[in-house]
């Protein structure tokens, strides 16, 4: 009988910290040793997915230039995965030489969005992702997949389910062990993204999808808790809310991961997160960058610390 906190338990929900990548790459550009520090502290929290940062074009976000010095210099815990993004081969080759051990595609539901992101279009997208998928699972790395834009995009406004759900299985049919659905720039409401799980789960059993979803409109944790209501087991959130997306103006961070860790242990699901742990580690980097934390819950929890004698 596998224990609450064990993967194959049923109340277990897999939270993927993505702080360290979507939240550090629409900062200011942060130290390497920063970045490491705070991805060593989320893993040591208990959080057995830590995104580490990307392989994109340095000229396109220039927060993530030092991605081989950030995978050369993080503590490797055992049982922890470090995905990194790579929008193409130049970005997987550099990820492979520098020990990756699982890579992510990140693909779009809108055409405006995907030229913006990664200056091609969707079905160019898809052939790029191919080879990369190809000779990501040929040197024994795991595949990540990501559609953006799923309730809305910042171009284009809203956005059909069903065009959500072609990407999805474009990107499964690629050879990804999972698909995340990111509300990009955090406009979608419970009602609608329960209809994007439903059209995408159509395609894509529910067992292999993740929800993403940015707090912009204060909206992400109903819709967390939705897609949970839908069948889904896989959250990411970003430690205190950080980041945004450098191509969708005005879109703010990520859901904190306390939040999200909060809500689910009230909800009866286990993550293996320790929260006091996690929000410490939230007000550690928010003081780093100079503003207090994004996470509501650490604030709360943090306040009720007596002050240091
Ligand atoms: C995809 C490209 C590269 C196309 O950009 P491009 O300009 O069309 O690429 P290119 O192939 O023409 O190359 C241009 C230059 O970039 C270099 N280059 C080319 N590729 C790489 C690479 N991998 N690593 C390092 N350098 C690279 C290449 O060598 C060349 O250098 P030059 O000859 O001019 O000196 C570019 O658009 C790019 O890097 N985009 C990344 C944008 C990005 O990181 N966005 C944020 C992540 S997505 C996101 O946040 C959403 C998500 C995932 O969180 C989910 C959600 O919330 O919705």
């Amino acid at each position: 009988m596998p224990s609450s906190s064990s993967p194959s338990s049923p109340s277990f929900v897999k939270v993927v910290e993505v702080g360290p990548r979507d939240g550090l790459q629409n900062e200011r550009v942060v130290p390497t040793a920063v970045k490491v520090a705070l991805i060593d502290r989320l893993a040591d929290a208990g959080l057995s997915v830590v995104e580490a940062t990307s392989f994109v074009s340095p000229k396109w976000v220039p927060q993530m230039g030092d991605a081989p010095e950030v995978m050369a210099r993080i503590r490797r815990r055992p049982g922890v995965s470090y995905p990194v993004l790579t929008p193409n081969l130049k970005g997987l080759e550099a990820a492979i030489a520098a020990g990756a051990d699982e890579v992510a595609i990140f693909g779009a539901a809108s055409e405006s969005f995907s030229r913006r992101n990664i200056n091609c279009s969707i079905a160019e997208s898809i052939m790029r992702f191919a080879a990369v998928a190809e000779r990501a699972t040929a040197a024994g790395l795991r595949v990540r997949g990501y559609v953006s834009c799923i309730a809305g995009c910042p171009y284009e406004g809203r956005v059909d389910p069903a065009a959500v759900a072609d990407v999805a299985k474009a990107l499964l049919d690629l050879g990804c062990y999972e698909i995340s659905l990111g509300d990009t720039i955090g406009v979608g409401r419970p009602r609608e993204i329960r209809a994007v799980v439903d059209a995408v789960s159509r395609k894509v059993p529910v067992e292999r999808l993740a929800m993403h979803c940015h707090d912009t409109y204060g909206q992400a944790l109903a819709n967390i808790h939705a897609s949970l209501d839908c069948g889904i087991r896989t959250v990411d959130s970003s430690v205190a809310g950080l980041g945004g997306c450098p191509y969708a103006k005005g879109a703010t961070g990520n859901v904190a991961t306390e939040d999200v860790v909060y809500m689910l242990d009230g909800c009866g699901f286990d993550t293996g997160v320790d929260l006091h742990r996690l929000a410490e580690t939230g007000q550690w980097i928010s003081a780093e960058l100079g503003r207090p934390t994004g996470s509501r819950v650490a604030r709360a929890l943090l306040a009720k610390q007596p002050p240091p004698s």
